[in-house]
């Protein structure tokens, strides 16, 4: 099989601090935070699209390449007038790189966790993924999971229900996104930086951030199908 990309272990050169008011190397723009967000789940749920569509609004279509070992690309969003600059890590799914990628998440203060709405294995690998989590990463880590190419309406496996089911019994948020369409993607992204940044800025009146909240508010903005 041939390899997507060829693994770039770097580190942050701020010893995992929060940069503020640096500029972004790759995209050259100004931020006053940064945070880590991981991509995981099972290879082929579609983790590098969905990456490549937040990053680029593009969607990678063609035959499929796994991603070897690990690889990041970095984003600034604005956050309630903040810049927030999002290193998001893609991890390669495949069961030979779990040693390489057990390695970064404890220093990621996110979790996007994906399946395929079209693969029932990778489905009932997220309990597993969600074991590895609470192993390896932080305890205070943001979780997400998100079942991805619901634009695959006709090769279905996992009912909408099933992934609200598991979310709600690990008590973590959940869509249903789709890396080709574009369709909640962003908003996967928004909702875990809006998290992040109400963690470390929160005033002592203010009321606490609820992603739950969030993501149904935006979702009702936005008319539009697959939240929790
Ligand atoms: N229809 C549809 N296809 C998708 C979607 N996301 C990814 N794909 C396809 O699924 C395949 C796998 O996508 P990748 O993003 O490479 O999967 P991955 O999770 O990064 O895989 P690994 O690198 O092995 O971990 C590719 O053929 C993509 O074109 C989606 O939302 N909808």
């Amino acid at each position: 099989m041939s390899t997507k990309r060829v693994s770039v272990l770097r580190k942050d050169s701020k010893n995992g601090k929060n940069p503020l008011l640096e500029r972004c190397p790759s995209t050259n723009e100004y931020f006053d935070i940064a945070f880590k967000v991981m991509l995981l789940g099972d290879s082929a749920v579609g983790k590098t699209c969905f990456l490549v569509q937040f990053k680029d609004g593009t969607f990678l279509a063609g035959n499929f390449i796994a991603t070897v070992g690990i690889d990041y690309r970095n984003k600034v969003v604005t956050v309630d007038n903040l810049k927030v600059k999002l290193q998001i890590w893609d991890t390669a799914g495949q069961e030979r790189f779990r040693s390489v990628t057990h390695a970064y998440y404890r220093d990621a203060q996110a979790l996007l966790l994906l399946y395929d709405i079209t693969s029932k294995s990778s489905f009932d690998n997220i309990r597993a993924w969600l074991t590895e989590i609470h192993e390896y990463a932080q305890k205070d880590v943001v979780i997400m999971l998100l079942g991805n190419k619901s634009d695959m309406v006709h090769e279905r496996v996992i009912k909408q229900e099933e992934g609200q089911r598991l979310a709600r019994e690990y008590g973590v948020p959940f869509m249903e996104t789709s890396a080709k369409t574009g369709i909640n993607v962003e908003l996967a992204f928004l909702a875990v930086a809006k998290e992040l940044k109400q963690r470390v800025s929160q005033q002592p009146n203010e009321p606490k951030f609820q992603i739950h909240d969030y993501i149904e508010s935006q979702k009702q903005k936005s008319g539009c199908c697959g939240f929790m």
